[in-house]
Parts: C-alpha cells; sequence; structure tokens
C-alpha cells in the first residue's frame, strides 16, 4: 500500500545566541526555529524547519505566521495525500497557497526526509545526487564591535573553522560603517576575503558612495545594498563597479532570477531554501543560474541543524558554487536540538551521512526548548 501523510505537528523552537547578532535589520538574541515534525501511515517521520530573522523585519513571514499558516492552510492540504510524490504535493501546496515560502520549505524539507528514510537513500540523492561532500562555509562577524569582530576572525582563521567573513551593515551611517569594514580588512589583510550585507539599507545614490569606498578598501563582494524592489538600481550598480553585487532579498526564485538575468544583471546569486519553497524548489533558480553562468552562494536564513542540512543536501548537488556558503548558524546558537551536531572542519562542513537528511532529534533538548 503506498504510505500517506497522517499528521503534521509544527513546534516554535527558541534558542539563544552565543553573542547579539546585528543585522541593519535587527540585532537577535535568540532564533525562532518552526520544526515540522511530519508522521505517514508507514510509521516513518519526516523533519522540517523554517525561519527567518527578528519577527517580521526581514521579511513578510514571522515564526509565528509560519506555525500558523502551516496549522490552518497547508497541513490540511497534505493530510491524507499519498507521502511519495514531491512533485505533485508542490503543485498542490503551490496552486492553493500564494507566497508562504518559508513555511512551504519547511513542508517541502520533511517530505524528502521522510522519503530518502523510506528509500534509504540521501536528499542529495533523491535530488540527484551530491557532488561534493564537503562545502566553505564562511562566518558573520556581527557582533557590533570592530576590535570584537578582529578577535572573532582571527580565532576562526587559527582554528580553521573559517577562512572568509561577511560583515553585516547598513544600520550606521556610511561613513562609520566603511571605517569599521576597512579597519577589519586591514587587520587580516590577504589572510581572508571580506563581503558585506547591507540586507537593502541604502538607497542608490548612498549606494554608489558607500561602494566605491568599499571597492577601494578591498571588499570583494557586496551583498543587496539598495531594496529588493530596485532590481533595476541592483543591475546599474553591477554595471557601474568592478567589485561584484551579490543579489540577494531581490532574488527569491527562478522568476526574479529570470528578470534580473534578462535586464543584464553581471552579479551572482544567493540562494536560500527559505527564499525559493525548499531544497527542491531552489534548484529551479541553481539552474537557472548556472545555465546563465552566474556565480552561486549558498545562502542561509538563520536555520539550525535541519534546515542547515537540509540547505546542505540542495547545494551539494550544483556545480561548485563560485562565492562559497554561510551554512554558519548552528554554531551562532548556544544550543541545538539534534542528536550529533553538523561537523564543522577545515573551513567547511560536511554534508550530513544517511537517509534523509541524516539527522535525528534529541527529544530532551526539544522538549526544552520548545515554546509551551
Ligand atoms: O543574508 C542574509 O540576509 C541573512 C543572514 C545570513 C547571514 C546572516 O547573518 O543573516
Ligand atoms: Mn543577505
Amino acid at each position: 500500500m503506498t504510505p500517506s501523510i497522517e499528521s503534521i505537528e509544527t513546534l516554535l523552537v527558541d534558542l539563544p545566541t552565543i553573542r547579539p547578532h546585528k543585522l541593519s535589520v535587527a540585532t537577535m538574541a535568540c532564533q525562532t526555529l518552526v520544526i515540522v515534525r511530519m508522521r505517514h501511515s508507514d510509521g516513518i517521520e519526516g523533519l522540517g524547519e523554517g525561519t527567518t530573522i527578528g519577527g517580521l523585519s526581514y521579511g513578510p513571514e514571522s515564526p509565528e505566521s509560519i506555525k500558523c499558516n502551516i496549522d490552518a492552510y497547508l497541513a490540511p492540504l497534505l493530510i491524507g495525500q499519498p507521502s511519495s510524490n514531491l512533485n505533485a504535493l508542490r503543485a498542490r501546496l503551490n496552486r492553493h497557497v500564494r507566497g508562504n515560502a518559508i513555511a512551504k520549505s519547511a513542508l517541502e524539507t520533511a517530505l524528502l526526509d521522510a522519503q530518502g528514510k523510506r528509500l534509504g537513500l540521501s536528499v542529495a540523492e533523491l535530488l540527484g545526487g551530491a557532488r561534493h561532500d564537503h562545502l566553505p562555509v564562511l562566518w558573520v562577524l556581527a557582533s557590533g564591535d570592530t576590535q570584537r569582530d578582529i578577535d572573532e576572525a582571527f580565532q576562526h582563521l587559527e582554528t580553521r573553522r573559517h577562512g572568509d567573513f561577511k560583515l553585516k551593515i547598513g544600520a550606521k551611517p556610511v561613513d562609520e560603517d566603511v571605517r569599521h569594514v576597512a579597519a577589519i580588512k586591514a587587520a587580516l589583510g590577504e589572510h581572508a576575503g571580506i563581503r558585506v550585507d547591507l540586507n537593502q539599507a541604502w538607497d542608490e545614490s548612498t549606494a554608489v558612495r558607500g561602494i566605491a569606498a568599499l571597492q577601494e578598501a578591498g571588499i570583494e563582494l557586496i551583498e543587496q545594498p539598495i531594496p529588493a524592489r530596485e532590481q533595476a538600481g541592483l543591475i546599474r550598480l553591477a554595471n557601474r563597479f568592478e567589485v561584484p553585487m551579490l543579489a540577494d532579498e531581490a532574488v527569491q526564485d527562478a522568476r526574479d532570477g529570470l528578470d534580473l538575468i534578462g535586464g543584464g544583471f553581471s552579479g551572482a546569486f544567493a540562494l536560500k531554501i527559505a527564499k525559493s519553497g525548499g531544497p527542491r524548489s531552489v534548484l529551479g533558480l541553481g539552474d537557472l543560474a548556472q545555465t546563465a553562468g552566474i556565480g552561486l552562494y549558498g545562502g542561509t536564513l538563520l536555520e539550525g541543524s535541519i534546515g542547515t542540512a537540509a540547505a546542505l543536501h540542495a547545494w551539494a548537488t550544483l556545480d561548485e558554487m563560485a562565492w562559497g556558503t554561510e551554512m554558519f548558524a548552528p554554531l551562532l546558537l548556544k544550543d541545538d536540538i539534534v542528536a550529533e551536531p553538523l561537523a564543522y572542519r577545515d573551513f567547511g562542513i560536511a554534508l550530513p551521512k544517511g537517509p534523509g537528511l541524516g539527522i535525528s532529534l534529541d527529544e530532551d533538548k526539544l522538549r526544552h526548548y520548545a515554546r509551551q
């Protein structure tokens, strides 16, 4: 008998961060994971996860809306359906629910995890097979303090945990941000690549001034300097400067990718399972970018170990990513809810092995951190 989806449980899990994480849109002392436990009639459980950053400050979904919209709208569309046809289930969700890509990503992840466990295959194998079993991972310096960021960077270089760094800027006046970035770049010299992420903080004329100074300081990549909807502005900035632009919030899915490529964008794309609706859905944008010769970057919405593993399985199926990945968030959290933490070493992370995501829950930790 073909197995069917029996129940879908969602839990909000609050994990403290090891230090305040400061972005232009929010300062985080805690990350909330929306954990999905999807049970099937053959006794198999699939795990999924959705996250965002700072409640509603990053985008239109919050942890609470992800949970509520899964419980009220998405789960009822899946319960009772055959478990194994991911493409039919994706189409069903997209037909009846607009947007809500993070909620859909958590469900798509749980479906893939269950199917992998059922067939004895990893999620990467279900997606066509892994081309890499170790992916580079940078660290995000966002303590808000220049010297603390420099100390953090040297510590990660010495222990060979991270070799490149991304700086979160845009909350302070341009000149102050540029001084902060230039001081970190000067301290690290040629030891490490330094990129910045503005999270849409600047308008275009501020961006022209700021990027000129960042280029001069030796910064290698400028992520989402201006608002997501200003795609034409991002294309102009990419054409104006030698330092490449990385589209993040501006490129949610393949449709956005097509618009940017069609408009002559010459920078790189940040992929995120959360933006595109899951580890299978994100590959549409990945394939489009690779066809168009656009460099890729494996992005995160600061997922915990389950969401991070899901993204790694997707990234592993692609050609080598020109800009590596930022799948560091489990290390930003003080504790974990999985039995075996992900293995970070040699400036990167190992693709988890075993069927499905290759991840299992620590039930005690989950109970401890789950919101009542
Ligand atoms: O890139 C983003 O916009 C979101 C995220 C990724 C790293 C981080 O610290 O925040
Ligand atoms: Mn970003």
